[in-house]
Order: C-alpha cells, then sequence, then structure tokens
C-alpha cells in the first residue's frame, strides 16, 4: 500500500509529537541518571533501528513512568505503521521465534500480536501468554472468554498476518484430535468383551450362592 499524503502528514505530526514527548521524558528532572543514560544510548542506536521502534522500546520501557497519553500515541502509530506496511505477512516459523518475556509474538485469529510491551499488564499474568507462543493461540484465547475491553486493547499489538499455509496442522488445532476421538475398531471390541465380562461374573457368582444355599439346606434335611 503506497502511503497517502494524507498518511505522511499523519506520519509526520506523530513523529513530532513522539519527539516533543521524549524530550519531556528526557528533560523531567524526575528521572534517574541511568534512565537518562538509557535514553541516550537508545538515541545513538545504530542505523537500521527505526526512529519509530526507537520511540516505542522507549515507552515500552518506562511503563509506569512514561504517560498513557505517550503510550496510546506510540502504539497507535505502530500500528498505522504496520497498515501503511500493507500489514506484513510473516511464516510460522518466524513467529514462533518471538518466545521470550522480552519478545514475545502471538497468533491469534490470523493475525500476529507483538504483546512483549504488554507482559506485565496482562491481568491473566506472562505465563500465560508464553506459553501460547509457538502455536494457534486461538482457541486459548476464546477459552478465557475475554471481554470487548480485551479485544480493544489488541489492535496495538497487531503487527501483521501469519502465512495460514504455513502453521502445522498439529499446532493449529490442539486438544483431540478427531481421530482420536473415534473409538478405534479394537478398543470397541475390548470395551464390549469387558461389559460383558462386569455383568457375567456377579450373576455367576449369584447363581453359585443360590446353588451353596441350596446345597446346605439339602444336607440339613
Ligand atoms: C493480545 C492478546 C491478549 C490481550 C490483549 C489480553 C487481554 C486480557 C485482558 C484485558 C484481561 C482481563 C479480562 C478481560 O477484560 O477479558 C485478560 C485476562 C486473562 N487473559 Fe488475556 N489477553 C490476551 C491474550 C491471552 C491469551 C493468548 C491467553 C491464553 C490463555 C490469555 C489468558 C488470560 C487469562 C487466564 C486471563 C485471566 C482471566 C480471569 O482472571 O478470569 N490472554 N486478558
Amino acid at each position: 500500500m503506497t502511503p497517502t499524503r494524507d498518511d505522511e502528514t499523519a506520519l509526520r505530526r506523530s513523529r513530532a509529537y513522539i519527539y516533543s514527548q521524549e524530550r519531556q521524558i528526557t528533560d523531567a528532572g524526575r528521572h534517574t541518571g541511568r534512565a537518562k543514560r538509557w535514553i541516550a544510548e537508545e538515541s545513538r542506536s545504530p542505523a537500521g533501528r527505526s526512529q519509530d521502534n526507537r520511540a516505542i522500546r522507549i515507552a515500552a520501557k518506562f511503563e509506569g513512568i512514561v504517560a498513557p497519553v505517550l503510550r496510546t500515541c506510540l502504539f497507535r502509530k505502530k500500528e498505522r505503521l504496520v497498515a501503511m506496511a500493507g500489514g506484513k505477512v510473516y511464516s510460522f516459523e518466524e513467529v514462533a521465534k518471538h518466545n521470550e518475556r522480552e519478545d514475545c509474538w502471538l497468533i491469534i485469529a490470523g493475525k500476529v500480536y507483538d504483546v512483549s510491551p504488554f507482559m506485565e499488564e496482562h491481568p491473566g499474568g506472562d505465563e500465560v501468554l508464553l506459553a501460547c507462543t509457538g502455536k494457534d493461540a486461538t482457541a486459548d484465547f476464546i477459552d478465557i472468554g475475554h471481554t470487548a475491553t480485551a479485544k480493544e486493547l489488541m489492535p496495538q499489538y497487531c503487527i501483521g498476518e501469519v502465512d495460514a499455509s504455513t502453521i502445522p496442522s498439529k499446532i493449529a488445532y490442539r486438544g483431540v484430535a478427531p481421530q482420536d476421538a473415534s473409538p478405534k475398531p479394537d478398543a470397541a471390541s475390548g470395551s464390549a468383551w469387558l461389559t460383558v465380562l462386569q455383568l457375567a461374573v456377579p450373576l455367576l457368582l449369584l447363581v453359585l450362592a443360590f446353588a451353596l444355599q441350596d446345597f446346605a439346606k439339602s444336607k440339613t434335611e
């Protein structure tokens, strides 16, 4: 998708806003020397790391310090970049590589979510999110019964789509596979025998008990 003039203007405005916020963060005397050093280091980040990603990483790092408005702006910005890139398509293998707390990608309903900045905030904890890497997490997400609030949060973490043809079928649909769920012929006949035995044994015992009782009666007469 080619960016339109409007897109470019919005991008420029957004970038200017991010950098003005960044300056405010750096200038705010309440930050420690370490925080300032970190921002300075990030500012000298090598070519290849885009300025937008740098701003996003700064926001993620200063979780709790950075004003929520800045974070919202940064993530909207990220979302916009993805949309402008035409929504990147990742292979399953590529997505599966991002399986750490600081770098966690999820596949939900065909979309790829980079939830790394959300790990600590996630009300269900970071462990569940980590456990959902390397697979199609759609069913897990739905099973929890996430509310509309959760769904509203999702777009800001969306970084593109997964190429569905690259998802291994075993991983895409976890749970009992249809062929496992259907009883196998051998297993079926085995369980039939078990049922017959379960009924026959108590009956045999009953008959034996009556026979013994009869025998004992006839002895006493
Ligand atoms: C981008 C992805 C996700 C977002 C934005 C998200 C967001 C949320 C939010 C906002 C809540 C609070 C309850 C609600 O409003 O629904 C929540 C709870 C929870 N989430 Fe997620 N979630 C995501 C993915 C997942 C995944 C893949 C799992 C895997 C099982 C998961 C497991 C849970 C659990 C266990 C809870 C706690 C439910 C409870 O306490 O009743 N979440 N999530």
